[in-house]
């Protein structure tokens, strides 16, 4: 599909589940014929159940799993199976585990500031750090938290530093592997807010969670995954209203206040005036 941005095709990964020793002793059919393709500047949601293969299929866009079979494509290009080649392409993957970017030895300003001078070379030290100034305002963080390291900062505000660091390679588009899903309610919206507002920038994404009406809320497309397939996709309303698949009426089902919809963030929304969260951003 030339106006695509990512094109996934076909793609099977099937891991060796090994003993004690290391010996492989089965093989697990994770992913099986995947294929999707997400357009520039759009949101698409993966949903499913544990195990159903959503970070399976995160990890091998990002080159962290290889797959057996399948293609994935960035611009009608083949994106190559190796770490960093999907930066390199302006893909960044957001964890649920902040931990795992954050330098907890380094101060805000320095982990940044590595991820920018990597990505412009020639960009000389004030124009970085301004450049980092910039990047807190997007995630809603001030110049102030430069200076500090991450364990300052509440789960909530992490986060944001992880998506600027992310931002900070100049990404179209970001994979966010449940980014909200360890933080408290009221500080998921925020966080959610964050992602509808960088959607709105222009930037694509595709947005894992076990949370249909997170799904909802950022995502006009929805992919629901079961047993590493895809059951059903389409437009989310339009999924979340009148399901094909038996699993996705199951997952809709399940889904608490979903079939009032729109009424679970409203709440959630409500609650956003958490002030230890406030205090800290601003
Ligand atoms: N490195 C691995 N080695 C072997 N099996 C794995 C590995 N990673 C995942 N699996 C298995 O692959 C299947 C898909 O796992 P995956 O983590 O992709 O699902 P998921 O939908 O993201 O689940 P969750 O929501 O719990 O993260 C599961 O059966 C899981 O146990």
């Amino acid at each position: 599909m030339a106006d695509a941005l990512l094109d996934v095709d076909g793609l099977d990964v099937v891991y060796d589940i090994r003993d004690a020793t290391g010996r492989a002793v089965r093989r697990l059919h994770a992913l099986s014929d995947i294929s999707l393709v997400l357009e520039r500047g759009e949101a698409i949601g993966v949903v499913g159940e544990s195990g159903s293969g959503k970070s399976t299929l995160a990890r091998t866009i990002v080159g962290l799993v290889t797959p057996t079979k399948g293609h994935i494509r960035i611009d009608g290009k083949e994106l190559p199976n190796r770490r960093g080649s999907a930066a390199r392409h302006g893909i960044q993957m957001i964890f649920q585990d902040h931990t795992a970017t954050l330098n907890p030895f380094q101060t805000v300003g320095r982990i940044l500031d590595e991820v920018i001078a990597l990505w412009r070379p020639g960009m000389a030290k004030q124009q970085r750090r301004q450049q980092a100034v910039s990047l807190l305002g997007k995630v809603g963080l001030d110049a102030e938290a430069l200076e500090r390291h991450p364990h300052a900062f509440s789960g909530g505000q992490r986060q944001r530093i992880s998506i600027a660091r992310a931002l900070a390679t100049e990404p179209r588009l970001l994979i966010c592997d449940e980014p909200t899903s360890a933080l408290d309610v009221s500080i998921q919206a925020q966080i959610l807010d964050l992602f509808a507002d960088l959607k709105r920038e222009g930037y694509a994404l595709l947005f894992i969670s076990h949370n249909l009406a997170v799904v909802n809320r950022i995502a006009e497309r929805i992919i629901v995954m079961q047993g590493g397939r895809i059951v059903e996709q389409g437009d989310t309303s339009a999924t979340i209203r009148t399901p094909s698949h038996p699993y996705t009426r199951k997952l809709v089902a399940s889904a608490p206040r979903l079939s009032d919809r729109g009424t679970l963030l409203a709440s959630v929304q409500a609650r956003s005036d958490n002030p230890e969260e406030q205090e800290k951003t601003r």
